[in-house]
């Protein structure tokens, strides 16, 4: 295939997206509006981390199919893949994708195909993209067709799902959803499913809501396995060897942009029929501070004064560089709060984003009395514990992932606490 594509927006989902499609042959211009990401693209350089980015990045760059820069080009294919976070009030704020979809308009041409990756609130393509891209002057579906093709990718095995999910495609009429199909068939090897536009939007948010809804019942099972001196973790996983169930797991919350956020949208669009959703959402939101809560119980237990948390895990999930949402930050807010002293250590961020935070382990457990796990990296979880249990002032670790290895843990002189289990509430 031929075409040229310009994809707009070049973060966690736009960035791989372009590299793909310019690894299939076909010529790609990625545009952004933050000059920092694109000048380091341009040279070849990360400013986000993904499992097989690097090298592809380098493979598009050199085969001279990708190019980069803060400005749209003329193309066949418009792929939007903005932000569409929330407001602080928890409204959909499609401000980015309304600028995104303005500045393609003086480039679009009859016959060109413009598609919406972002994740969006129903309706989002009807009542903001069209009226938007009517300014063409283009008759919409017959010289310039629209789709939305949510982006379904995880991050950490984004080139993988790129290519083996389903994906769903929405047209705004059948042409639109057909040289969608046809396009993203270059690489996508899983099935590919046409619906209409709204309904593709529905079904994205029907599905990071259904994770947190379950991930909420589970937190909601972890807080009563507490008070009835039950371990969730146990009761959960066998739950789940029932041929129909399938629980999710507690944690110190949800964090990202996409589960933490998009079950607003449905809250935003039906408040007073969102129940369950809104009531998840608040659930999930109330377990940083249940967690902290938690790790003050324990050092007040033991009657140490002057106590010192180490928090491991500053990104919002394991092994990636993210800290959107983290829940890590209001578990960290909660603990500051309740007036313990803290350091904190994450092996993924790089650069030191708060005061506490130390880019040394070494440096983040000296002198501590409690090590609180809140995010489950693979470098964690293949910690020797022995090799600095020295260091800390009172052996104590909360383990808010049910990720250590307690075994190892407790050889090394950790007394060992989890979420969901009944010690210290
Ligand atoms: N990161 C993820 O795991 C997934 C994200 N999504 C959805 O994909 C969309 C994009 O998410 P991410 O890539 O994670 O966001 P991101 O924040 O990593 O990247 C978005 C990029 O868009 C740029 N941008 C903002 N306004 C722009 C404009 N008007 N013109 C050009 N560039 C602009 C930003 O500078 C940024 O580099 C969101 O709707 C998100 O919900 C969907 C599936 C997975
Ligand atoms: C339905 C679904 O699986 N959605 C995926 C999700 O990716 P994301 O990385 O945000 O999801 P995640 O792994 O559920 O993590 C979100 C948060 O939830 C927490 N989490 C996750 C699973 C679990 O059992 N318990 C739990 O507490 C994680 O620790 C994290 O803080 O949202 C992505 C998105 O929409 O951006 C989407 O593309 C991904 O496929």
């Amino acid at each position: 295939m031929s075409k040229k594509l310009c994809v707009i927006g070049l973060g966690y989902i736009g960035l791989p997206t372009a590299v793909m499609f310019a690894n299939h042959g076909l010529k790609v211009h990625g545009m952004d509006v933050n000059e920092k990401a694109v000048s380091m693209i341009a040279n070849k350089q990360l400013h986000i981390e993904e499992n097989g980015l690097q090298e592809r990045l380098i493979q598009a760059i050199d085969s001279g199919n990708l190019t980069v820069s803060t400005s749209p080009e003329k193309a066949d294919v418009f792929i939007i893949a903005v932000p569409s976070p929330i407001n602080p009030d928890k409204t959909a704020n499609l401000e980015y994708v309304r600028s995104a979809t303005r500045s393609i308009v003086p480039f679009v041409e009859k016959g060109n195909l413009v598609i919406l990756e972002s994740t969006v609130p129903p309706r989002t393509v009807e009542d903001i993209m069209i009226p938007v891209l009517k300014e063409t002057g283009l008759e919409l579906g017959k010289d310039l067709f629209i789709s939305h093709s949510p982006e379904r990718v995880i991050p950490g095995r984004v080139f993988v799902e790129l290519v083996q999910n389903d994906r769903i495609v929405g047209g705004i009429n059948e042409e639109s959803s057909r040289l969608t199909v046809e396009l993203y068939k270059t690489f996508v090897q899983g099935e590919i499913h046409v619906t209409d536009a709204t309904t593709a939007e529905m079904v994205k948010v029907i599905e990071n809501t259904y994770r947190d809804v379950n991930i909420a019942f589970a937190n909601e099972l972890a807080k009563i396995s507490e008070k009835i001196g039950v371990n969730v973790w146990e009761a959960i996983k066998l739950a789940n060897h029932h041929p129909r169930v399938n629980i999710h797991l507690p944690g110190p919350g949800v964090g990202g942009h996409c589960i933490a956020v998009d079950p607003w949208f449905m809250v935003e669009l039906q408040p007073n029929l969102a129940k369950m959703i809104h009531l998840a959402r608040t659930t999930n939101d109330s377990m940083p501070e249940y967690t902290a809560q938690k790790a003050k119980n324990i050092l007040d237990a033991k009657g140490i004064q002057h106590p010192r948390v180490a928090a491991f895990g500053l990104a919002f999930k394991a092994n990636i560089d993210d800290m959107r949402e983290s829940p890590s930050m209001e578990v960290i807010h909660h603990i500051k709060e309740r007036g313990l002293d803290l350091s904190a250590y994450d092996p993924h961020i790089k650069e030191n984003k708060f005061e506490q935070q130390t880019q040394s382990l070494d440096e983040a457990v000296t002198h501590s009395d409690l090590i609180i796990v809140l995010t489950e990296h693979q470098s964690f979880k293949d910690l020797d514990p022995a090799t600095f249990a020295d260091k800390m002032r009172t052996k104590l670790v909360l383990d808010a992932k049910n990720c250590l290895n307690r075994q190892l843990w407790e050889q090394a002189g950790f007394e060992v606490f989890t979420l969901g289990d009944s010690k210290n509430n």
